[in-house]
């Protein structure tokens, strides 16, 4: 929670519009969906089926099939606007399936280095989501080769530079002036590369000191192979475009990768991990293979990883294990992550913030802690209502249904199925008003700063 303090922005989406064009009519999917993420938040997404969670987070990454039609609306990351090329061209009046082709080919050039770098996304299934005929370790070094082989290069090198004599200065500084300090003398070494495969060491916490310390300074035997050496200098020198040279640079590198994920393996609390990194997806249970995905999400460091329902096709006791993983990453690397669940037990273990959508739009965000004990929207108020607890008899639900997105209802959409229906919720729709710092809320029975 400390970190939503320094409130630096690293996702805004503003007023997404987004159809879908089918035979049966056009999808109204997102009709005005905005949200702001802050560093190191999670970001809760809740919402019953069809309520347009899961394409808002395929629209954020520029996932989208070639029936999807953007209307209106930006993503901004990190200062990049990334739906530029497919914001609707204001001389196109009819919607063409083969333009409209070509601008997510486009885009899907485009986004090719982002995806995966700065952003990810995890699925609830992550069969789909791994290749069954790769090992997952080289699943995991891939995905880093693609995006950053200069990185898998400085740790070997980096490595084959070191001694233990050089590693004890660095080991005692760690201990006595901390990780700043440490990092700053492995920069005046020219050892960079080497922070991150010490600290990893350092970090664990299911090892004793003594025994980390000694890792650390066996990190000076493991060198590189002559032929590595070889293909990583070639690598450097720009020998990348003959076949032969890239071939065995990319095999030292892609073993740097190996490396890594069993660094990041550790960390997800993943046991023997040296030996899981050689199976394959077929071989792993379904919650190993979750955190393999969610080693691929987080390989790069993105700054945002979007998880949709990740721990819905898991058991009980599993999911808890993955949303207690998450809790520990927000901390540990500073990503902020959208994390949209059906359930909103679910969203109240994780989310620092909750941001609730009904038809298309967000109806009501506002703290973890404002949603579940002042929320404000009727819509809100009822998916509450709906979770099931020990005390209940009977399990409630939300009265009526979705409404066909094809013809969302005029005015407030929630009106038809809304207890508290006003005349006026059925000729406009009614604006987010703020009733407090971190809450916001789409309703005409909520006034402006009504909780302050
Ligand atoms: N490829 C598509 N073609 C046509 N309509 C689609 C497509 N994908 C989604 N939709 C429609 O968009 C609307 C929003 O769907 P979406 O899957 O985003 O909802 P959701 O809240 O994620 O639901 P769920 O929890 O069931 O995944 C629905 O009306 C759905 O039928």
């Amino acid at each position: 929670m400390s970190q939503i303090k320094t409130k630096e922005k690293v996702l805004e989406v503003e007023n997404l519009r987004l159809s879908f064009y089918t035979r049966r009519g056009v999808y109204k999917a997102l009709r005005g969906a905005s949200l702001d993420l802050y560093s190191g938040e999670v970001l809760g997404l809740a919402g019953e089926s069809g309520s347009g969670k899961s394409t808002l987070g395929l629209a954020i990454m520029g996932l989208l099939p070639r029936n999807a039609s953007l209307e209106e609306g930006f993503v901004i990351l990190d200062g990049l606007d990334l739906l530029k090329t497919l914001r609707h061209d204001s001389n196109q009046k009819k919607f063409n399936i083969k333009k409209n082709e070509k601008k997510i080919k486009r885009l899907n050039k485009e986004l090719e280095k982002v995806r995966g770098s700065k952003i990810s996304m995890v699925f609830q299934e992550p069969l789909t989501a791994l290749n069954p005929v790769l090992p997952v370790g080289y699943q995991i070094a891939e995905a880093v080769y693609f995006h950053d082989p200069e990185r898998l290069i400085r740790r070997a090198l980096s490595r084959n530079r070191v001694d233990q004599e050089k590693l004890r200065v660095l080991l005692t500084i760690l201990k006595t002036e901390g990780e700043e300090k440490f990092i700053q003398k492995i920069e005046e070494m020219g050892l960079n590369g080497l922070d991150e495969q010490i600290l990893s060491i350092w970090r664990r916490r299911d090892v004793h000191e003594a025994r980390k310390e000694k890792m650390i300074l066996a990190l000076a035997n493991v060198k590189l192979s002559k032929l590595d050496e070889i293909g990583i200098s070639f690598y450097l020198s720009g020998g990348k475009s003959v076949p032969i040279i890239s071939r065995v640079g990319k095999n030292a590198l892609i073993k740097e990768g190996y490396r890594l994920a069993v660094e990041l393996l550790t960390f997800l609390g993943i046991p023997h991990p040296e030996k899981v990194v050689k199976l394959y997806p077929h071989e792993l249970s379904g919650g190993m293979r979750q955190r393999i995905v969610i080693a691929i999400a987080l390989a790069n460091y993105p700054k945002v990883v979007i998880m949709d329902e990740p721990t819905s096709a898991l058991d009980v006791t599993i999911q808890a294990q993955i949303l207690d993983l998450i809790k520990d990453l927000k901390s540990s690397f500073n990503t902020s992550f959208i994390f949209i669940s059906h359930d909103l037990s679910v969203l109240a273990e994780v989310s620092d913030r909750i941001g609730i959508m009904y038809a298309g739009q967000i109806v009501e965000i506002g703290s973890a802690r404002e949603i579940f004990l002042e929320p404000l929207h009727p819509y809100t108020k009822a998916l509450i209502e709906a979770i099931p607890t020990m005390d209940k008899t009977s399990l409630k639900t939300v009265p009526g249904s979705v409404p066909d997105m094809r013809y969302p209802p005029q005015g407030c959409s929630f009106s038809p199925r809304c207890p508290f229906v006003m005349d006026e919720c059925k000729l406009r729709q009614p604006d987010m008003v703020k009733v407090s710092e971190t809450h916001s809320v789409a309703c005409f029975l909520a006034r402006k700063g009504d909780k302050q």
